[in-house]
Parts: structure tokens; C-alpha cells; sequence
């Protein structure tokens, strides 16, 4: 194996579905399929296997991404995404598929590519409770940043025009 590749040892559970592999070189994540044909109305989400049980070694984790193209084409999504598989994890992994169209009802086919898996270092860390420390305003003076408890838009508009707001 070349310097810097982490092994990742996959149990396929399902043989008639192709090992999760990457689309082109170097890309981050690899093609996860489902094992069975899904229907989805409006708004339906459902959880589908992918046929795939990993061994991811300590300190990683996998996260389970949505396709952008499965998003664009059908609005299929995932409904908690990105989706968090354990290194501890000995299960299936499974995707929870939802479909956004508002008027559409998609099909999924067994073998479709549904997610993507991509493999990431974790840090291991602890939480300490700073003691003595209670509020916003005392956070602020013990940890000065340049953003504060700012957020959520405050560094201005996004730009985008909302229907009823234009001029
Ligand atoms: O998209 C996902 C998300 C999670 N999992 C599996 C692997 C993960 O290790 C386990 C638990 O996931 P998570 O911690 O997100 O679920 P939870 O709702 O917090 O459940 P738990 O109480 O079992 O931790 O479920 C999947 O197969 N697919």
C-alpha cells in the first residue's frame, strides 16, 4: 500500500452490488449503492441499505454524503446529512434517503449510487468545563475572538432575493 493510504476494511454483504470505489482518481468519496428498488413521494424519506459493513481503524470516521448530481436531477437527498458512521460501527451502513421535489414522486433502483463515503482522521478530545464561566459576555472577555458570539448573517445579506422583496 503507498505511503499516506489508510486501509479501510469493507465486508460486502450483499455480492451482487459493486465494492464502493471512487468515480475518478483522487476523488473523496466512494459510490455508495442501494440494495433494494425505493419509491419516494413528495417530502417521503426512507432508510435503505448499502450492502457495505466497514472496519474503519481508530481515530477515523466515515461520513455518508449526498450525490450532487442524484440532488440536482431528482432532489434526492440525504435527510441527516452528512450521515456519521463510528469507527465502533459493526452494522450495515444505510442511507436515509429523502425527496424534496415538491411535486415528484422518484424511483430508486437497487444499484443506483444513492451516497457517497468519504473517510476522515478525528481528533480525539474532552470537553473541561471552564470553570468560572457562565455567560456570553464573560466567555467573551476570557477568549476574545474578532467574531464574538456573531453569526447566523451577521457579517450582512446574502444577496439573495426572496420572492415579495423585490422592488
Ligand atoms: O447515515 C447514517 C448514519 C449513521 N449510521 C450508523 C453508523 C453510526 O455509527 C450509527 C449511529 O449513528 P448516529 O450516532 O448518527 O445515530 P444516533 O441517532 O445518535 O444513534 P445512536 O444512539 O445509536 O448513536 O448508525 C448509518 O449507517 N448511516
Amino acid at each position: 500500500m503507498s505511503e499516506g493510504v489508510v486501509q479501510v476494511d469493507l465486508v460486502r454483504l450483499d455480492a451482487g452490488l459493486p465494492v464502493p470505489s471512487r468515480a475518478r482518481p483522487g476523488d473523496a468519496g466512494a459510490d455508495l449503492s442501494a440494495t433494494r428498488d425505493v419509491t419516494l413521494a413528495p417530502g417521503e424519506r426512507v432508510l435503505v441499505g448499502t450492502g457495505v459493513a466497514v472496519v474503519l481503524p481508530a481515530g477515523y470516521a466515515a461520513f455518508v454524503m449526498p450525490r450532487s448530481g442524484l440532488a440536482v436531477r431528482e432532489g434526492v437527498g440525504l435527510l441527516n446529512s452528512p450521515g456519521t458512521i463510528d469507527a465502533g460501527y459493526r452494522g450495515e451502513i444505510q442511507v436515509c434517503l429523502v425527496n424534496h421535489d415538491p411535486s415528484r414522486t422518484v424511483t430508486i433502483r437497487r444499484g443506483d449510487r444513492v451516497a457517497q463515503l468519504v473517510v476522515q482522521k478525528v481528533e480525539e478530545t474532552v470537553f473541561r468545563v471552564l470553570e468560572g464561566v457562565e455567560d456570553l459576555e464573560t466567555l467573551a472577555a476570557v477568549a476574545p475572538t474578532a467574531r464574538g458570539a456573531g453569526g447566523f448573517g451577521s457579517t450582512g445579506a446574502s444577496g439573495v432575493v426572496t420572492e415579495g422583496e423585490q422592488s
